[in-house]
């Protein structure tokens, strides 16, 4: 018998996802990391509609519990009706778990660093973390909504941690767990390794996650899909955290390739970039973007200033490069403010440093604001110690008031 097989068909074995993965879109989480991105609750709503219209599966929005302003946009979006699922990201905690559920989302996705980021990060052990999860999972499916767990910088974790906690989360009902590249280092044979090894190992679906320090967060994305992956998380312009993740238009540029050569140690640069070089570049390149180097949120800043490898593949100083922890944003955490208080030269408590941050999230929570702006709050604040300083971020506010209005009547 003749079987008649359309010559153009994709040849496919039956492992791979590649056609038939479901895209968390992330530009309104991962891609509010990105250094300049500042998105009001207008912005948000028609980012949300525009990637709704275009069909993504799932959205994914920063964590309520980053900011009041966070908090109250996650529940704008989640009444808008899409047709997307709404996810919101947060630490692997009963109470991050327990602002999540009050949002209306339809699921959260947590997550504990696994590497030798958890001493710089968190310092918590593998029984912690595993009962945390548990924990954390339990309760979210008890309230009827999805659940997704993950390990951060997944490729520079203890492999045996990462399939045994893994496999106690499947066991606990989890829908899905993520590979996360959270610094950009895996290849695509090393990302098709570890999700045909998972593959294997749980019946829940995968999750991926690729940065691109290296240039290789769509090769790595379309491995994780080959390997059995069923979820790829993508942003607009690849915009995130230092150069952003995958976007599903193919990007390359030089220096991308050349990142991925450096980390490979096939060559060993140790070079000032010429200065054609710096010209025109693509503003999220790896190395020679203007934010190839930069952290804006909290959990980042806290294990960046304790040891930059955590967070960084490549050193910037190799490039005539600088890393920047930004502490402008309501993303800020008080270890990264507690950083700038010291270079400032001033004394504060680790309680004194909280309650500042507190009030510089709830000024960037309005608009952008400046590194003199953080600047003055923290002055002000030391000064005032034991007095009131909200009189002064008033006057921060009025500022930013007063130069939108300038602004919007072009006066
Ligand atoms: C790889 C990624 O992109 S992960 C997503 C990152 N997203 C975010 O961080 C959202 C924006 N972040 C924020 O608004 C703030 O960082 C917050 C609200 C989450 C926390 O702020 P703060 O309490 O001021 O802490 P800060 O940001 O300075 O430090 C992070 C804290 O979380 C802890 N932490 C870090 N990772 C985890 C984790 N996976 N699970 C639980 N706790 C964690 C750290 O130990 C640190 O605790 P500490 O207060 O005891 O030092
Ligand atoms: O939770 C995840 O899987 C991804 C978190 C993240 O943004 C990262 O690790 O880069
Ligand atoms: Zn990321």
């Amino acid at each position: 018998m003749t079987v008649t097989r359309n010559p153009y068909e994709p040849v496919n074995d039956s492992i791979t996802n590649v056609s038939r993965f479901k895209i968390i879109e992330s530009t309104l989480r991962e891609g509010e990391q990105f250094a300049n991105a500042y998105f009001d609750t207008e912005i948000k709503i028609k980012i949300a509609k525009a990637l709704d219209d275009f069909g993504v599966d799932y959205l994914e929005v920063t964590s309520p519990a980053a900011s009041e302003q966070s908090g109250k946009d996650c529940e704008v979006i989640c009444q808008l009706g899409l047709k997307a699922k709404i996810l919101t990201h947060v630490r692997c905690t009963m109470a991050d778990a327990k602002i999540v559920v009050e949002t209306g989302v339809d699921g959260l996705r947590c997550h504990w660093h696994l590497s030798f980021l958890r001493e710089f990060s968190h310092g918590k052990d593998m029984a912690y973390i595993t009962k945390s999860a548990i924990e954390v999972i339990e309760f979210i499916k008890s309230k009827g909504l999805e659940v997704r767990f993950s390990s951060e910088d997944s490729f520079r974790s203890d492999l045996v941690d990462l399939l045994s906690l893994y496999r106690a989360v499947d066991a606990t009902g989890v829908n899905r767990v993520g590979i996360a590249d959270t610094v950009g280092c895996a290849t695509p044979r090393q990302v098709y390794d570890l999700v045909r090894t998972l593959r294997g190992l749980v019946s829940c679906d995968i999750e991926t996650h690729s940065h691109d320090d290296t240039g290789c967060a769509i090769a790595n994305a379309y491995c994780a899909l080959e390997a059995g992956a069923t979820h790829v998380d993508t942003s607009v312009l690849r915009i995130g955290e230092r150069n952003g993740i995958t976007v599903r238009l193919p990007f390359t540029s030089s220096s991308s390739l050349m990142a991925r050569m450096i980390v490979a140690d096939v060559i060993m640069l140790r070079i000032s970039l010429p200065k054609p070089f710096k010209l025109n570049t693509p503003f999220n390149n790896p190395i020679t973007g203007f934010c190839a180097f930069t952290y804006k949120t909290g959990i980042h800043a806290k294990a960046i200033l304790n040891n930059p490898s955590t967070y960084e593949i490549i050193n910037p100083a190799d490039f005539g490069m600088t890393r920047y922890v930004h502490c402008t944003s309501c993303l800020t955490g008080w270890n990264a403010i507690k950083s700038r208080v010291e270079q400032l030269g001033l004394f504060m408590t680790d309680e004194q440093c909280k309650e500042v941050t507190k009030k510089i999230k709830g000024v960037a929570d309005i608009s952008p604001i400046s590194i003199e702006d953080t600047d003055a709050i923290i002055r002000t604040f030391h000064l005032a110690l034991g007095t009131n300083c909200d009189s002064i971020i008033e006057s921060v506010i009025n500022r930013q008031g007063e130069a939108a209005q300038v602004v919007k009547t072009g006066a």
